[in-house]
This record gives C-alpha cells, structure tokens and sequence, in this order.
C-alpha cells in the first residue's frame, strides 16, 4: 500500500441497497462495526451525514450514544473523521427543498440541521464541510422563483460559512454539484455552476466545491477538466471519486468500474499534477462516495470497498510510470504540452502587435502533433 490516504462515507458501505424500485438486500450496518471493517480495509478516515449515525427522530440521548459509539470507535481504528456532511434529503420535509424550499419555516429547519452538524464536524476534528443539494430543485417551471431560489441557496451557504467563522472553527464548506436525480432539475448542477454561485458570497473565501466523479459525467462533462478548473481557481476543496458510465441515472459505482480511461486521467492530475507543474499535485483524501452494488450481500460490501482502494493504486502506478517514460515527455515536448509561457502580448502596444504581418498559416496548419502517438503511450501504460 502506497503513503495515499483514503478516506470513505460511511453511507456508501452502510448502504442497505433500497433503490426506488427495490427493497433492501442487506442488513442494517453498525456504524462503529463499519468504522471498524473500513480501517481492516486500508481506510484512513472516514465522513458521515448526521443520519448516517442516527435516525432523525432519535432522542438527544440516543444521538448522543451514537456519536459516542463512533468515536470509541474511531480512537479504536485510528480512524479520523476528516468530512460531515448533512442529510437534507431523505425526511419527507425536505421533499420540496431545504434551503431553497419556498417554505421559511422548512429552511429554518434546514438550517438549524446543518449547523448542529457543523458544530459536531468541528468536536470531531473534521476539517470540511460538505453540502450536497439533492433536493434543492425542481421537476415544474415557476415551481420555485428561480431568481429567490438561487438568492435563498446563496444566503444559507453563506450563513454556514459565517457561523464557521463566527465559531473560530478551522473548517470550510465544499459544494457538492449534481445536475439531477432525485430531483428533475437540480441547482448549482456542476462545477461551474457552483464556482459562479461561491464568488457572489460574503464568506466566500471559506467556501469551495466537492465534485464527484459521477456526477460531472451525468452532465456529459470531463471530470478531470472539472476538477482542473477548481485547483486553477483555488476551489478544489474535497473530492469524491466513483465510477460512472455516461449520462444516466448516477449509478456510483467503484471508482474506475465506470470509464476507465477518464480515471486514469483523472489519477495522473491528482497525483503527479498537470504536465507542465502549472497545476500541483492534489494533497486531500482520495475520498469515495460509491455505493456497493444491490447484488451483493455482505462480503461484498468490503470486496466493493477494496477494490476502489485497489483500482486507484494500480491507476496511481501506472500514471507515474507513463508520467516517468521518456517517450512520454518527448511526445508531451513535441505537442508543446511542457510550454507553460502565457504571456500572449505582454508588454507590446496594440498598435505594434496589430501592425505585425501575419504568420504563414498554411506552414502553421501543417504542423505535426503527434497527439495519436501521445494517447497511445497513455494506453500502454494503463494496459500494462
Ligand atoms: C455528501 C453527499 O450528501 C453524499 C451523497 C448523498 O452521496 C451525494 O453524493
Ligand atoms: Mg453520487
Ligand atoms: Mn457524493
């Protein structure tokens, strides 16, 4: 096993395979035993929504024996709790929304929800904070005043991010986008989306994105390039790493039991960086947010588990071997890929720059890229 560290939700492995059109086809899973299987796995943390340990109806005495139970077990393992997260999705009252619900007392509760569980993220040591919004949206126009909805879900991010700061917490909020299901429509549905949002804020500065894998590949997008645009504007908070195939249903699968290819790609930036050094290498948890497939019974549970630990080794393996082949960098030097130069026109006037006579394009429109070549490399080295 390699120095990365690993980190997993314990909603993915407690997952009891209820999907809307079936029944659970496992049994209910301890958190504090899941802890325990997920460090005899190779984890190094773990993360949690607050009704991941307890039911939403359970007493405070009840939560409070649930948060006990997980951190005995947490000091067991070694396990740290590096992400909380909150369950704004699943009870009947979220069914129209929580922050952007057009009902002031449902997104009071909401509210109230998210910082109860920012404050027990912050007892634990966890370090961020993620928001998914999975019911923030619509199936009908007009059903919400799209210009409120989005003002309503910028005042509570940003309502969170000042109760952080109010608290002294060392902790940020991460934007977790998704552009649909459970909801036809949902809110902030990708990366950029979410990036647009962050920058109107007043606690801005403390608040990020969490993209998930799956998630940029149901909207049909590139998830390394997404993940690209977030390190470049300094928003790359935290991360969750399935699999995926295409735009459909999001199907969190083991990371790299989707689209192969997209995750060795996506392994090269996280752990060697962009080519050139433009972009550094990622230094967050290798976090995953997958789910182990309704098929499996119990054993499969922790076969799942491995086996994203596993493909993301071998991924990792094999991107600092195509990273260290000479054949590669030549390929990389030959495309240009190594030239990080960005200054287009510095320092010319407009005048001088305009008056220059125009390159020969028919030579420029001849040039070789090797680009072919250059992918091939990439395939003999994820084929082994
Ligand atoms: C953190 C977030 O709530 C986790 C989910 C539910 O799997 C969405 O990906
Ligand atoms: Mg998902
Ligand atoms: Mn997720």
């Amino acid at each position: 096993m390699s120095d990365i560290k690993y980190s997993f939700g314990l909603w993915t492995t407690g997952w009891q395979g209820v999907d809307p059109f079936g029944d659970a086809t496992r049994p209910h899973l301890d958190p504090a035993e899941n802890i325990r299987k997920l460090a005899e796995t190779g984890a190094h943390a773990f993360t949690f929504h607050d009704n991941d340990v307890w039911p939403i109806d359970a007493t405070e005495a009840q939560r409070q024996a649930a948060i006990d139970s997980v951190k005995a077990a947490s000091e067991e393992t070694g396990l740290v709790c590096e992400m909380v997260t909150t369950n704004t999705f699943s009870h009947p009252v979220f069914k129209a929304g929580s922050f952007t619900s057009n009902d002031r007392s449902i997104r009071r509760y909401g509210l109230r929800k998210v910082l109860k569980q920012v404050d027990l993220g912050a007892e634990l040591g966890a370090t961020t904070f993620v928001m998914w919004g999975g019911r923030e949206g619509v199936e009908y126009a007009n059903s919400k005043d799209l210009g409120t909805a989005h003002a309503r879900y910028a005042e509570g991010i940003d309502t969170v991010a000042a109760y952080i700061k109010s608290k002294g917490y060392d902790m940020r909020v991460a934007l977790e986008p998704k552009p649909n299901e459970p909801r036809g429509d949902i809110f902030l549905p990708t990366i950029g989306h979410a990036i647009a949002l962050i920058n109107t804020l007043d606690n801005g500065d403390i608040v990020g994105v969490n993209p998930e894998t799956g998630h940029e590949q149901m909207a049909g997008l590139d998830y390394t390039h997404g993940l690209a645009l977030a390190l470049y504007v300094n928003k790359l908070f935290h991360i969750d790493l399935n699999g995926q195939n295409g735009p459909k249903y999001d199907q969190d699968l083991v990371f790299g039991h989707g689209n192969l290819l997209s995750a060795f790609f996506t392994v090269d930036l996280l752990e060697n960086g962009s080519p050139n050094g433009t972009i550094a290498p990622y230094q967050g948890y290798r976090h995953f947010d997958y789910k182990p497939s309704r098929t499996e019974y119990i054993d499969g549970i922790w076969e799942s588990a491995a086996a994203n630990i596993k493909t993301y080794e071998l991924l990792a393996a094999a991107s600092k071997a195509y990273r260290a082949d000479a054949e590669v960098q030549a390929a990389f030097e030959k495309a240009g890929v190594l030239d990080a130069s960005t200054t287009l026109a510095a320092g010319e006037s407009f005048e001088s720059f305009l008056a220059e006579p125009d390159e020969d394009i028919a030579s420029l429109g001849k040039r070789h890229e090797g680009l072919v070549h250059l992918h091939q490399l990439a395939l003999n080295h994820i084929l082994g």
